[in-house]
């Protein structure tokens, strides 16, 4: 595995100099539907990420972990409060500042089937969005598509293959390998291992957490798993009915909880992904029918 370039990320805490959290989310409150159709998925959430620093969010299905994934990528309306990046208002900024942001700002998806272009080869999706956002020769384009493939643990003729060549836990590789690609400063991870089989799972995360270490970057970690999101965690918030019931450094309250909702999710053992459940169904019925 090769070295890569750093993020552009030049703090060395939690704060930058100016001591400025790198996303500041303040306030948010995000609704769906109108008038008495409305319901509010959000409500109330103050949330900081630090620069080089991973926060976790979790909580049950449905409790707007994803919305406000979705609301620090700009893709839904912010009833109220706002999101700051790097000091900088996101609803004040313009299309130009949005899209230039577009690259210090990624996601990682849960689906590693859905979130590759089926007719792309692997070669042609890293490269799209360093194509994209920057002025890079073509040789430069190719050297860093050869070096995040080695990183992420792919060989290079990887790129001439297409998604359907790979696995499940290969894809999330390639996904976070396409995240990498123009150096980003912060990751949203959307339930990126749920969707794999369990033994996948930890390998994923180990290759997020050994990226996030290297590349100093933020990370935004989401999961209805607390088992999986304590591990790459520094802090760790707790969201129920769309709000934060309790947050604070991750061993913490994964040691000593003070929330109740926070216990019941730390007692729950871990729900087996549907492929997995799949799978030992599937087994079962062949143990039934060879005995
Ligand atoms: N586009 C939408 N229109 C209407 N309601 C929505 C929409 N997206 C999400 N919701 C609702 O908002 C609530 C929060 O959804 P969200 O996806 O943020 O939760 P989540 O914690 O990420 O859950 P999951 O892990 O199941 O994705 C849920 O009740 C959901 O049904």
């Amino acid at each position: 595995m090769t070295a890569i370039h750093q993020a552009d990320a030049t703090g060395t805490g939690a704060a930058d100099p100016a001591g400025q959290p790198l996303l500041e989310v303040s306030r948010l409150t995000v609704d769906y539907g109108r008038g008495r159709r409305r319901f509010r998925a959000v409500d109330d959430v103050s949330l900081h990420i630090g620069r080089g620093e991973t926060l976790g969010l979790v909580g049950e299905s449905g409790s707007g972990k994803s919305t406000i994934g979705r609301a620090i990528l700009g893709l839904v309306k912010l009833a109220e409060g706002r999101i700051q990046y790097g000091g900088r208002d996101l609803g004040a900024m313009g299309r130009r500042e949005r899209r230039t942001l577009g690259n210090r700002l990624q996601v990682i998806f849960q689906d590693p089937y859905s979130s590759l272009d089926p007719t792309k080869t692997i070669g042609y999706t890293l490269a799209e969005p360093v194509r994209l956002h920057e002025r890079a020769s073509k040789t430069e384009v190719r050297r860093r598509v050869h070096e995040m493939l080695a990183r992420v643990g792919l060989p290079d003729s990887a790129a001439e293959r297409y998604p359907s060549q790979f696995s499940g836990g290969q894809r999330q590789r390639i996904a976070i390998a396409r995240a990498l690609m123009c150096r980003p400063e912060l990751v949203v991870c959307d339930e990126p291992v749920s969707a794999l089989d369990l033994s996948i799972q930890a390998e994923v995360m180990n290759l997020v957490a050994e990226m996030q270490r290297e590349l100093r970057l933020s990370v935004l970690f989401i999961s209805h798993d607390l088992s999986v999101v304590r591990h790459v965690s520094d802090r760790i918030a707790v969201l129920r009915r769309g709000q934060v019931v309790e947050e604070g450094d991750a061993n913490e309250l994964s040691r000593s909880p003070k929330h109740e909702y926070t216990r019941e999710l730390l007692a729950a053992a871990p729900v087996p992904d549907p492929l997995e459940q799949r799978r030992r169904r599937e087994q079962r019925m062949r143990a039934a029918l060879e005995a």
